[in-house]
């Protein structure tokens, strides 16, 4: 103890001079608040250094995010802890990103930033709960020590690569790409970009230019499978449960078999309140399996909506292209499934497989009594096959009619305006409305049928129940069997018979979801998106259209017959023709909205069907005919609906179509918001907005289908601008028009007679020819005073 006084106590000793006990208690719970408030700022500062550490990880996290360009930028400093996966490991530290919480990474990595004293000038740490102002002094003070860290430090050298990441884009996290595309996202850089570095968009065909970004690769047969394994996964431990929740269901019989066998026999009170708490228990126990297999299976929809629903929607977009949209109802078909999932049908083909665990109970209670089961069962079979084969025509039927109804509610809804200017609402509702009553009626049919045999498998089970309750009856009487025994089989044997009365209930449900997985197995495997194409460099935009046929399926009309052209990177191209020439068909072949029946449309010698699509899309632009915009803002109608799209290039595509200044007319400007039916816009300023939209993303190569349809002279004139600024950035115009005011705006002219190209050349060359053929521009024979 003596040891331990204090230095001044010890002095006080040596002089020699007496010291009272109460001194030395005085001083001893001195040095103990002294000692304490040493302990108190020692903690401070460990917190501090924490702080101080934390940020400083947070940041080498955000650096090795741009630079491995994988996570978003917008991580920075601070990043999405939540997700794991999105966070780097930073192995040289010794700590591990992620999952783990940040107090502890700190202090793993304490040691390290001993050695690394710099580190601590770069932050400020946050004021916590203790003394904000002491805190905030502790924490501004080594900022005074040192600027600028040692530059041999591995943070240090990412700080610098973030801010060489800066300097380049202006903007934290974003890089460029493609030279000239504005600011991208790093997280939207691919790192397999194909070795495309600088280079701008202007085109570089032949190998040369800048390859396209990859995408991720589309699998939809993967995306199928992935939903298939978790439907598996969870059923099996659906199953699991199902089995456990079974056999606690015999415990009901059991005790019903123990209470009139062995209670009544025995009057003993303890044996019955034993047995009351062990089925009690199991009761409780059953009700929870039960619950939480429901829950598992409710998951599992979920799953597979969250699954296949992307992928669903993708396809059914791709295949409508072809269709007139049918394939959207498969939306509808995955909701079917996800319904299917969390039935009661569901359920009892689960029970199915333990039937024959209870008919075995049965029979081993009594050989006859286990026979009147089995006998029931393989009845109750026969009817569930009768109800399948009545009802599958008819539920068919009724699908079909009701697929027919919804596409006519879509057409509806996408026609409202006209169906109300022309007063057309009593006829529209009639349409649909004969075929919602072919579905009814087949449903009443088939739910007639499906009900009369539900009633006859009930009638089947309790029979069944009755005439094992009779025969057992007569077995006891013969001393074959207890009471007990009698009541435990009858329940059983319900057990053993619900699932096949479950699965003729919901009879229905499983024809109509099967035939929906069926449905949504073809339509992901059949997708063309499942086809990876090879990325190429970026077109230039020569186009050469090679001997085109098109008959329409299901027509003999020849709309295109041998149409044959090419253009060069830059050309620009009318196509005129009178009405139902097929300029319009030739347009969207030109684009891949519709593949020819013969012969081949190449953008830079490649054909379009082997182009990847995204790709292919994005090098192009398309006004078609009859424009329709996107609900949302005119800058995400501008760019595609793309998120990730810059500013500058909106606007850059606005002053290539010439209408930023239409634009910035609008009282909200770029941010106007479009109504699904293209209000506030009017059909000119619609059909500019699409055109701007057709020259987002600099593309190569565009085809506007009368643009000029529902313009005024301004944005004539606007529009005749347009061309030519497209004209001097070298992209390859076709313009299908029947007015001579865009003619002037072209180098080329291709006239299309009754799908037949009658004349092509450069523009003098054809009015010329035309002219001395004595025709107008659409190739009608016209009086000499009206040519030209
Ligand atoms: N899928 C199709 N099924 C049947 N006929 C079709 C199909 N597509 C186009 N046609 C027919 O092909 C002809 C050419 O149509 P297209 O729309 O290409 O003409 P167009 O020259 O653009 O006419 P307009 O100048 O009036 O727009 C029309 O008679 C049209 O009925």
């Amino acid at each position: 103890m003596t040891d331990n006084r204090a230095p001044s106590l010890q002095a006080f000793a040596s002089d020699g001079e007496e010291i009272s006990p109460a001194d030395i208690e005085m001083e001893r719970r001195r040095q103990k608040l002294d000692a304490e408030a040493a302990g108190q700022q020692l903690l401070r500062e460990i917190d501090n250094q924490e702080d101080v550490l934390n940020q400083t990880v947070k940041k080498i996290d955000g650096v090795i995010c741009v630079l491995r360009g994988g996570a978003a930028a917008s991580d920075l400093p601070g990043g999405d802890r939540a997700n794991p996966a999105a966070s780097p490991t930073i192995g040289e530290a010794g700590t591990a990103q992620g999952a783990a919480p940040r107090p502890e990474i700190a202090r793993q990595a304490r040691p390290a930033t001993k050695s690394v004293p710099p580190i601590d000038a770069e932050v400020r740490p946050e004021p916590r709960h203790h003394d904000r102002h002491q805190l905030a002094r502790e924490a501004h003070a080594p900022a005074k020590r040192s600027d600028k860290p040692a530059p041999e430090t591995r943070a240090e050298v990412k700080a610098e690569a973030k801010s060489e990441v800066k300097d380049k884009t202006g903007v934290p996290g974003m890089v460029v790409i493609d030279g000239d595309r504005g600011p991208v996202k790093t997280e939207h850089r691919s790192p397999d970009k194909g070795g495309s570095d600088g280079g701008g968009n202007g085109g570089g065909g032949n190998g040369g230019g800048v390859f396209h970004k990859r995408l991720g690769p589309v699998d939809f047969s993967a995306s199928l499978k992935a939903g298939i394994t978790a439907i598996k996964q969870n059923l099996m431990i659906v199953m699991i449960f199902t089995i456990a929740t079974n056999v606690l269901v015999l415990a009901i019989p059991i005790y019903l078999f123990q209470i009139s066998d062995r209670v009544l026999t025995s009057r003993s009170v303890d044996t019955l309140v034993m047995l009351t708490v062990l089925i009690v228990g199991a009761v409780i126990l059953q009700a929870v399996f039960d619950g939480i297999r429901r829950m598992i299976l409710m998951r599992t929809a979920v799953e597979v909506a969250a699954q296949l629903g992307a992928p669903i929607l993708s396809a059914a977009a791709r295949a409508s292209l072809h269709s007139n949209g049918r394939e959207y109802q498969t939306l509808g078909d995955l909701q079917q499934l996800r319904s299917f999932l969390v039935s009661g049908t569901l359920l009892s083909f689960l029970d199915a497989p333990i039937a024959p665990f209870f008919v075995a109970a049965v029979f081993l209670i009594h050989p006859h009594l286990g026979s009147i089961v089995i006998g029931s069962a393989l009845l109750l079979l026969i009817v569930t096959l009768l109800n399948q084969r009545a009802t599958a025509a008819s539920f068919g039927e009724a699908n079909s009619f009701q697929t027919k109804a919804n596409l006519h509610l879509d057409s509806m809804s996408r026609n409202s305006q006209i169906i109300n200017a022309l007063a057309m609402i009593p006829e529209a509702v009639r349409i649909w409305g004969k075929d919602m009553a072919g579905s009814l009626k087949s449903q009443v049919l088939a739910q007639d049928r499906n009900i009369a045999f539900a009633s006859l498998s009930k009638a089947v089970r309790l029979l069944t129940q009755v005439s094992m309750l009779g025969w057992g009856a007569n077995l006891a009487l013969h001393g074959e069997l207890t009471g007990g025994m009698v009541i435990a089989a009858s329940i059983i044997a319900g057990r053993a018979l619900g699932p096949i009365e479950g699965a003729i209930e919901g009879w229905n449900q499983v024809i109509q979801s099967r035939a929906a997985y069926g449905r949504i197995t073809a339509l992901l495997q059949n997708s063309p998106l499942n086809f990876e194409r090879l990325k190429l460099p970026q077109p230039e935009g020569r186009l050469d259209v090679e001997r085109l046929l098109f008959v329409p399926q299901g027509t003999k009309r020849v709309v295109l017959n041998g149409v044959s052209f090419s253009l060069n990177p830059g050309d620009s191209l009318a196509v005129i023709g009178s009405s139902g020439a097929g300029k319009t068909t030739l347009g969207k072949m030109l684009v891949g909205s519709i593949l020819p029946t013969s012969g081949n449309v190449r953008l830079d010698l490649m054909d379009l069907r082997n182009w990847d699509q995204r790709q292919f899309g994005e090098n192009i632009g398309y006004l078609p005919q009859d424009v329709q915009l996107f609900p949302g803002t005119i800058k995400a109608n501008i760019a595609r609906m793309q998120e990730e799209a810059s500013d500058a290039d909106i606007y850059a595509a606005a002053k290539l179509a010439d209408v930023h200044d239409m634009i910035a007319l609008l009282p909200h400007g770029y941010e106007t918001f479009v109504a699904a039916d293209g209000s506030p816009l009017s059909g000119g300023q619609k059909q500019r907005v699409a055109l701007a939209r057709a020259f987002f993303g600099n593309p190569r190569m565009v085809v506007l289908d009368e643009p000029n349809s529902n313009l005024d002279s301004a944005g004539e004139a606007a529009l005749t601008r347009a061309l030519q600024h497209a004209r001097e950035q070298k992209i390859t115009v076709i313009t299908i028009t029947q007015r001579p005011a865009l003619l002037s705006s072209v180098d080329k002219v291709l006239l299309l007679v009754n799908g037949t190209v009658a004349l092509f050349g450069m523009r003098q060359d054809v009015l010329k020819a035309l002219s001395a053929r004595g025709m107008n521009i659409e190739g009608n024979t016209l009086a000499q005073n009206q040519l030209m």
